[in-house]
Protein backbone atom coordinates (compact mmCIF):
# COMPACT_ATOMS: atom_id res chain seq x y z
CA UNK A 1 0.00 0.00 0.00
CA UNK A 2 1.76 3.13 -1.17
CA UNK A 3 1.28 6.26 1.45
CA UNK A 4 1.20 10.15 0.61
CA UNK A 5 4.58 11.72 1.97
CA UNK A 6 4.07 15.34 2.11
CA UNK A 7 7.40 18.40 2.40
CA UNK A 8 7.55 21.81 3.29
CA UNK A 9 6.26 22.53 -0.47
CA UNK A 10 3.18 21.02 0.36
CA UNK A 11 2.77 22.80 3.37
CA UNK A 12 0.83 26.20 4.37
CA UNK A 13 3.07 27.71 7.25
CA UNK A 14 0.44 30.54 7.60
CA UNK A 15 -2.83 28.35 8.84
CA UNK A 16 -1.10 27.03 12.19
CA UNK A 17 0.54 30.57 12.60
CA UNK A 18 -3.32 32.02 12.45
CA UNK A 19 -3.86 29.72 15.48
CA UNK A 20 -3.44 30.60 19.20
CA UNK A 21 -1.57 27.31 20.22
CA UNK A 22 -1.69 25.50 23.69
CA UNK A 23 0.61 23.25 24.22
CA UNK A 24 -0.09 20.92 27.33
CA UNK A 25 2.79 19.73 29.07
CA UNK A 26 6.62 20.89 28.60
CA UNK A 27 8.73 17.65 28.92
CA UNK A 28 10.57 15.76 25.98
CA UNK A 29 8.07 16.11 22.87
CA UNK A 30 6.02 19.45 24.60
CA UNK A 31 9.57 21.63 24.96
CA UNK A 32 10.31 20.73 21.34
CA UNK A 33 6.92 21.76 20.10
CA UNK A 34 6.74 24.63 22.03
CA UNK A 35 9.71 26.29 21.03
CA UNK A 36 9.77 25.44 17.28
CA UNK A 37 6.50 26.51 16.75
CA UNK A 38 7.31 29.95 18.83
CA UNK A 39 10.69 29.84 16.35
CA UNK A 40 8.23 29.59 13.70
CA UNK A 41 6.41 32.47 14.38
CA UNK A 42 3.36 30.44 15.97
CA UNK A 43 1.80 31.92 18.91
CA UNK A 44 2.43 29.80 21.89
CA UNK A 45 1.45 29.47 25.43
CA UNK A 46 1.99 26.33 27.56
CA UNK A 47 -0.63 24.98 29.87
CA UNK A 48 0.99 23.31 33.02
CA UNK A 49 -0.27 22.72 36.44
CA UNK A 50 0.43 25.02 39.60
CA UNK A 51 3.38 23.03 41.38
CA UNK A 52 4.64 21.77 37.77
CA UNK A 53 8.45 21.61 37.80
CA UNK A 54 8.51 22.06 34.31
CA UNK A 55 7.24 25.71 34.60
CA UNK A 56 10.77 27.23 35.65
CA UNK A 57 11.96 25.65 32.68
CA UNK A 58 9.56 27.06 29.98
CA UNK A 59 9.44 30.51 31.88
CA UNK A 60 13.49 30.88 31.34
CA UNK A 61 12.58 29.86 27.68
CA UNK A 62 10.46 33.31 27.84
CA UNK A 63 7.28 31.43 27.48
CA UNK A 64 3.88 32.10 28.63
CA UNK A 65 2.91 29.54 30.92
CA UNK A 66 -0.69 28.75 32.25
CA UNK A 67 -2.71 26.53 34.18
CA UNK A 68 -3.84 23.84 31.65
CA UNK A 69 -7.50 24.89 31.92
CA UNK A 70 -6.69 28.35 31.08
CA UNK A 71 -4.62 27.95 28.06
CA UNK A 72 -7.18 25.60 26.86
CA UNK A 73 -9.63 28.16 27.36
CA UNK A 74 -7.32 31.09 25.48
CA UNK A 75 -6.26 28.62 22.74
CA UNK A 76 -7.93 26.87 19.57
CA UNK A 77 -5.54 24.49 19.04
CA UNK A 78 -4.71 22.76 22.43
CA UNK A 79 -2.13 20.56 21.92
CA UNK A 80 -1.91 17.32 24.29
CA UNK A 81 1.84 16.76 25.33
CA UNK A 82 1.99 14.86 28.83
CA UNK A 83 1.85 11.48 29.40
CA UNK A 84 -0.12 9.24 28.02
CA UNK A 85 -1.68 7.38 30.91
CA UNK A 86 -2.18 11.15 32.54
CA UNK A 87 -4.02 12.67 29.70
CA UNK A 88 -7.57 11.14 30.01
CA UNK A 89 -7.65 12.73 33.50
CA UNK A 90 -5.89 16.27 32.38
CA UNK A 91 -8.73 15.72 29.32
CA UNK A 92 -11.57 15.62 31.70
CA UNK A 93 -11.05 17.99 34.24
CA UNK A 94 -9.20 21.02 32.36
CA UNK A 95 -9.76 20.35 28.54
CA UNK A 96 -12.97 19.42 27.95
CA UNK A 97 -14.79 21.72 29.44
CA UNK A 98 -13.06 24.71 27.50
CA UNK A 99 -13.41 23.12 24.28
CA UNK A 100 -15.06 25.86 21.92
CA UNK A 101 -16.94 24.93 18.72
CA UNK A 102 -13.82 25.37 15.86
CA UNK A 103 -11.32 24.21 18.20
CA UNK A 104 -8.76 21.44 17.69
CA UNK A 105 -7.29 19.08 19.90
CA UNK A 106 -4.42 17.73 18.55
CA UNK A 107 -2.03 14.54 19.90
CA UNK A 108 1.48 13.50 20.06
CA UNK A 109 0.56 10.10 20.13
CA UNK A 110 -2.73 7.84 19.31
CA UNK A 111 -2.36 6.31 22.50
CA UNK A 112 -5.56 7.94 24.35
CA UNK A 113 -7.81 7.78 21.30
CA UNK A 114 -7.32 4.24 19.80
CA UNK A 115 -8.34 2.87 22.96
CA UNK A 116 -11.02 4.90 23.72
CA UNK A 117 -9.66 6.91 26.93
CA UNK A 118 -10.58 10.38 25.22
CA UNK A 119 -13.73 10.37 23.48
CA UNK A 120 -13.65 14.35 22.47
CA UNK A 121 -17.20 15.94 21.41
CA UNK A 122 -18.32 15.86 17.50
CA UNK A 123 -17.81 19.80 16.83
CA UNK A 124 -13.73 20.02 17.40
CA UNK A 125 -11.56 18.85 15.19
CA UNK A 126 -9.41 15.76 16.16
CA UNK A 127 -5.40 15.03 14.83
CA UNK A 128 -2.64 13.80 15.71
CA UNK A 129 1.37 14.87 14.34
CA UNK A 130 3.68 12.18 15.79
CA UNK A 131 7.48 12.55 15.58
CA UNK A 132 9.17 9.27 14.89
CA UNK A 133 11.89 10.51 17.21
CA UNK A 134 12.82 11.85 20.59
CA UNK A 135 11.67 15.12 22.20
CA UNK A 136 15.20 16.12 22.27
CA UNK A 137 16.27 15.24 18.94
CA UNK A 138 13.10 16.95 17.25
CA UNK A 139 14.29 20.00 18.93
CA UNK A 140 17.86 19.84 18.58
CA UNK A 141 17.45 18.89 14.43
CA UNK A 142 15.26 21.68 14.30
CA UNK A 143 17.55 23.97 15.72
CA UNK A 144 20.43 22.28 13.64
CA UNK A 145 17.82 23.30 10.22
CA UNK A 146 17.02 19.54 9.78
CA UNK A 147 13.76 17.64 10.67
CA UNK A 148 12.68 14.38 12.04
CA UNK A 149 10.02 12.92 10.03
CA UNK A 150 6.50 12.48 11.64
CA UNK A 151 3.29 11.40 11.39
CA UNK A 152 -0.33 13.21 10.94
CA UNK A 153 -3.64 11.75 11.19
CA UNK A 154 -7.32 12.75 11.17
CA UNK A 155 -9.78 11.05 13.63
CA UNK A 156 -12.76 13.99 13.30
CA UNK A 157 -12.62 17.16 10.62
CA UNK A 158 -15.92 19.15 11.47
CA UNK A 159 -13.81 22.18 9.65
CA UNK A 160 -12.73 20.45 6.75
CA UNK A 161 -9.38 21.74 7.33
CA UNK A 162 -7.96 19.38 9.89
CA UNK A 163 -5.32 17.58 7.58
CA UNK A 164 -3.88 21.35 6.40
CA UNK A 165 -4.09 21.85 9.87
CA UNK A 166 -1.45 19.12 10.98
CA UNK A 167 0.63 19.65 8.02
CA UNK A 168 1.10 22.81 9.22
CA UNK A 169 1.55 22.49 12.56
CA UNK A 170 4.70 18.99 11.32
CA UNK A 171 6.30 21.62 8.88
CA UNK A 172 6.45 24.22 11.80
CA UNK A 173 8.54 21.85 13.79
CA UNK A 174 10.43 21.14 11.19
CA UNK A 175 8.59 17.60 9.99
CA UNK A 176 8.02 18.34 7.01
CA UNK A 177 11.97 19.00 6.31
CA UNK A 178 12.34 14.92 6.28
CA UNK A 179 8.67 13.79 5.37
CA UNK A 180 5.38 14.00 7.21
CA UNK A 181 3.29 10.81 6.38
CA UNK A 182 -0.85 10.40 6.30
CA UNK A 183 -1.68 7.61 8.03
CA UNK A 184 -4.49 7.06 10.96
CA UNK A 185 -4.58 6.73 14.75
CA UNK A 186 -5.01 3.12 14.93
CA UNK A 187 -1.78 2.56 12.52
CA UNK A 188 0.11 5.33 14.28
CA UNK A 189 -0.52 3.74 17.91
CA UNK A 190 0.36 -0.02 17.15
CA UNK A 191 3.15 0.65 14.99
CA UNK A 192 5.04 3.02 17.67
CA UNK A 193 4.29 0.84 20.30
CA UNK A 194 5.44 -1.96 18.41
CA UNK A 195 8.74 -0.20 17.67
CA UNK A 196 9.10 0.62 20.99
CA UNK A 197 8.97 -2.17 22.48
CA UNK A 198 10.26 -4.62 19.96
CA UNK A 199 13.01 -2.89 18.59
CA UNK A 200 14.04 0.31 19.25
CA UNK A 201 14.01 0.67 22.85
CA UNK A 202 12.86 -2.70 24.31
CA UNK A 203 14.24 -4.97 22.10
CA UNK A 204 17.87 -2.64 21.08
CA UNK A 205 17.92 -2.59 25.27
CA UNK A 206 17.70 -6.04 25.75
CA UNK A 207 20.30 -6.65 23.17
CA UNK A 208 22.79 -4.42 24.38
CA UNK A 209 22.69 -5.51 27.81
CA UNK A 210 22.59 -9.19 27.23
CA UNK A 211 25.74 -8.72 24.73
CA UNK A 212 27.66 -6.95 27.40
CA UNK A 213 26.67 -9.50 30.31
CA UNK A 214 27.95 -12.53 28.26
CA UNK A 215 31.21 -10.56 27.14
CA UNK A 216 31.59 -9.65 30.83
CA UNK A 217 31.03 -12.73 32.25
CA UNK A 218 33.63 -14.46 29.97
CA UNK A 219 36.25 -12.32 31.30
CA UNK A 220 36.34 -9.28 29.24
CA UNK A 221 36.66 -6.24 30.60
CA UNK A 222 34.02 -4.39 30.79
CA UNK A 223 35.43 -1.36 29.10
CA UNK A 224 36.13 -2.78 26.21
CA UNK A 225 32.64 -4.86 26.13
CA UNK A 226 31.08 -1.36 26.55
CA UNK A 227 32.83 0.13 23.82
CA UNK A 228 31.72 -3.42 21.59
CA UNK A 229 28.23 -3.16 22.20
CA UNK A 230 26.77 0.16 23.50
CA UNK A 231 29.00 3.02 21.95
CA UNK A 232 29.70 1.73 18.42
CA UNK A 233 26.37 0.32 18.29
CA UNK A 234 25.73 4.11 17.51
CA UNK A 235 27.95 4.58 14.78
CA UNK A 236 26.46 1.10 12.95
CA UNK A 237 23.18 2.89 13.27
CA UNK A 238 24.43 5.82 11.84
CA UNK A 239 25.75 4.01 8.75
CA UNK A 240 22.04 2.32 8.93
CA UNK A 241 20.16 5.22 9.02
CA UNK A 242 22.23 7.23 6.15
CA UNK A 243 21.97 4.32 3.55
CA UNK A 244 20.10 1.16 4.94
CA UNK A 245 21.79 -1.73 5.65
CA UNK A 246 23.37 -2.43 2.72
CA UNK A 247 25.73 0.49 3.97
CA UNK A 248 26.33 -0.68 6.88
CA UNK A 249 27.77 -4.21 5.24
CA UNK A 250 29.67 -2.07 2.52
CA UNK A 251 31.16 -0.53 5.53
CA UNK A 252 32.12 -3.11 7.66
CA UNK A 253 35.01 -5.71 7.05
CA UNK A 254 33.93 -8.85 4.91
CA UNK A 255 34.40 -10.85 8.02
CA UNK A 256 32.30 -8.45 9.83
CA UNK A 257 29.42 -8.79 7.09
CA UNK A 258 29.98 -12.75 6.71
CA UNK A 259 29.46 -12.92 10.63
CA UNK A 260 26.27 -10.99 10.54
CA UNK A 261 25.07 -12.72 7.70
CA UNK A 262 25.41 -16.08 9.45
CA UNK A 263 25.39 -15.46 12.85
CA UNK A 264 22.78 -12.81 13.04
CA UNK A 265 19.60 -14.85 12.51
CA UNK A 266 20.96 -17.32 15.28
CA UNK A 267 20.62 -14.55 17.58
CA UNK A 268 16.87 -13.31 16.24
CA UNK A 269 15.81 -16.77 15.91
CA UNK A 270 12.25 -17.69 14.51
CA UNK A 271 11.15 -18.10 18.09
CA UNK A 272 12.13 -14.17 18.59
CA UNK A 273 9.87 -13.45 15.47
CA UNK A 274 7.01 -15.29 17.01
CA UNK A 275 7.68 -13.48 20.80
CA UNK A 276 7.65 -10.14 18.37
CA UNK A 277 4.46 -11.21 17.02
CA UNK A 278 2.89 -11.99 19.90
CA UNK A 279 3.97 -8.29 21.49
CA UNK A 280 2.11 -6.96 18.47
CA UNK A 281 -0.99 -8.60 18.92
CA UNK A 282 -0.95 -7.47 22.55
CA UNK A 283 -0.81 -4.14 20.83
CA UNK A 284 -3.90 -5.05 18.23
CA UNK A 285 -6.08 -6.55 21.39
CA UNK A 286 -5.43 -3.65 23.74
CA UNK A 287 -3.82 -6.18 26.25
CA UNK A 288 -0.85 -4.35 26.49
CA UNK A 289 -2.76 -0.55 27.06
CA UNK A 290 -5.13 -2.73 29.82
CA UNK A 291 -1.98 -3.07 31.30
CA UNK A 292 -0.24 -0.28 31.58
CA UNK A 293 -3.18 2.29 32.25
CA UNK A 294 -3.64 -0.62 35.29
CA UNK A 295 0.27 0.22 36.19
CA UNK A 296 -0.18 3.13 36.38
CA UNK A 297 -3.76 3.42 38.84
CA UNK A 298 -1.69 1.83 41.19
CA UNK A 299 1.75 3.87 41.32
CA UNK A 300 3.61 1.90 38.28
CA UNK A 301 4.98 -0.51 41.37
CA UNK A 302 6.43 -2.62 38.65
CA UNK A 303 7.83 0.08 36.57
CA UNK A 304 9.61 1.61 39.40
CA UNK A 305 10.96 -2.19 40.42
CA UNK A 306 11.77 -2.37 36.61
CA UNK A 307 13.48 1.02 36.19
CA UNK A 308 16.01 0.66 38.91
CA UNK A 309 17.00 -2.91 38.10
CA UNK A 310 17.69 -1.15 34.80
CA UNK A 311 19.43 1.72 36.69
CA UNK A 312 21.47 -0.41 38.27
CA UNK A 313 22.84 -2.57 35.28
CA UNK A 314 26.12 -2.65 35.54
CA UNK A 315 26.93 -1.70 32.02
CA UNK A 316 25.33 1.89 33.23
CA UNK A 317 28.50 2.63 35.80
CA UNK A 318 31.10 1.49 32.99
CA UNK A 319 28.90 3.76 30.33
CA UNK A 320 29.34 6.34 32.62
CA UNK A 321 33.15 6.57 33.60
CA UNK A 322 33.86 6.12 29.98
CA UNK A 323 31.13 9.33 28.61
CA UNK A 324 32.74 11.55 31.15
CA UNK A 325 36.33 11.03 29.18
CA UNK A 326 35.03 11.71 26.13
CA UNK A 327 33.66 15.51 26.17
CA UNK A 328 32.61 15.73 22.41
CA UNK A 329 29.62 12.81 23.23
CA UNK A 330 26.57 14.57 22.77
CA UNK A 331 24.58 17.84 24.30
CA UNK A 332 23.41 16.63 27.57
CA UNK A 333 19.95 15.46 27.79
CA UNK A 334 18.77 18.01 29.72
CA UNK A 335 19.23 20.84 27.02
CA UNK A 336 16.24 22.94 27.87
CA UNK A 337 14.11 20.04 29.20
N1 LIG B 1 9.13 11.27 24.47
C1 LIG B 1 9.09 11.29 23.15
O1 LIG B 1 10.08 11.58 22.48
C2 LIG B 1 7.82 11.00 22.41
C3 LIG B 1 6.60 11.14 23.01
N2 LIG B 1 5.46 11.08 22.27
C4 LIG B 1 4.18 11.31 22.92
O2 LIG B 1 4.19 12.66 23.43
C5 LIG B 1 3.40 12.72 24.61
C6 LIG B 1 4.23 13.33 25.73
O3 LIG B 1 5.27 12.43 26.06
P1 LIG B 1 6.66 12.98 26.66
O4 LIG B 1 7.08 14.19 25.94
O5 LIG B 1 7.56 11.78 26.68
O6 LIG B 1 6.23 13.37 28.14
P2 LIG B 1 7.20 13.79 29.35
O7 LIG B 1 7.01 12.78 30.44
O8 LIG B 1 8.58 14.05 28.86
O9 LIG B 1 6.60 15.20 29.81
C7 LIG B 1 5.36 15.30 30.41
C8 LIG B 1 5.03 16.75 30.66
O10 LIG B 1 3.67 16.81 31.07
C9 LIG B 1 3.60 17.55 32.27
N3 LIG B 1 2.44 17.16 33.04
C10 LIG B 1 2.30 16.13 33.91
N4 LIG B 1 1.07 16.14 34.42
C11 LIG B 1 0.42 17.22 33.87
C12 LIG B 1 -0.87 17.78 34.03
N5 LIG B 1 -1.74 17.25 34.88
N6 LIG B 1 -1.21 18.86 33.29
C13 LIG B 1 -0.32 19.42 32.43
N7 LIG B 1 0.94 18.95 32.27
C14 LIG B 1 1.29 17.85 32.98
C15 LIG B 1 4.92 17.26 32.95
O11 LIG B 1 5.17 18.25 33.94
P3 LIG B 1 6.00 17.95 35.30
O12 LIG B 1 7.36 18.49 35.04
O13 LIG B 1 5.28 18.71 36.33
O14 LIG B 1 5.95 16.46 35.52
C16 LIG B 1 5.85 17.37 31.78
O15 LIG B 1 6.12 18.73 31.47
C17 LIG B 1 2.92 11.30 24.87
O16 LIG B 1 1.66 11.16 24.23
C18 LIG B 1 3.95 10.44 24.15
O17 LIG B 1 3.50 9.17 23.77
C19 LIG B 1 5.47 10.89 20.91
C20 LIG B 1 6.65 10.73 20.25
C21 LIG B 1 7.91 10.65 20.96
C1 LIG C 1 10.77 5.15 20.48
C2 LIG C 1 10.01 5.72 21.65
C3 LIG C 1 8.95 6.74 21.27
O1 LIG C 1 7.92 6.12 20.53
C4 LIG C 1 9.61 7.77 20.40
C5 LIG C 1 10.72 8.59 20.94
O2 LIG C 1 9.31 7.84 19.22
C6 LIG C 1 8.36 7.31 22.56
O3 LIG C 1 7.17 7.02 22.85
O4 LIG C 1 9.06 8.00 23.31
MG1 LIG D 1 7.71 6.79 18.62
MG1 LIG E 1 6.01 6.05 21.53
Amino acid sequence: MSVEIFYDADADLGIVQGRKVAVIGYGSQGHAHALSLRDSGVDVRIGLPEGSKSRAKAEDEGLRVLTTAEAAAEADLIMILTPDTKQRAIYEQDIAPNLKDGDALFFGHGFNIRYGLIKPPANVDVAMVAPKGPGHLVRRQFVDGKGVPCLIAVEQDPSGNAQALALSYAAAIGGARAGVIKTTFTEETETDLFGEQAVLCGGASALVQTGFEVLTEAGYAPEIAYFEVLHELKLIVDLMYEGGIARMRYSISDTAEYGDLTRGPRVITPEVKENMKAILREIQDGTFAREWVTEDEQGRPNFGKLQQAGEQHSIEETGRKLRGLMSWVDRPITETA
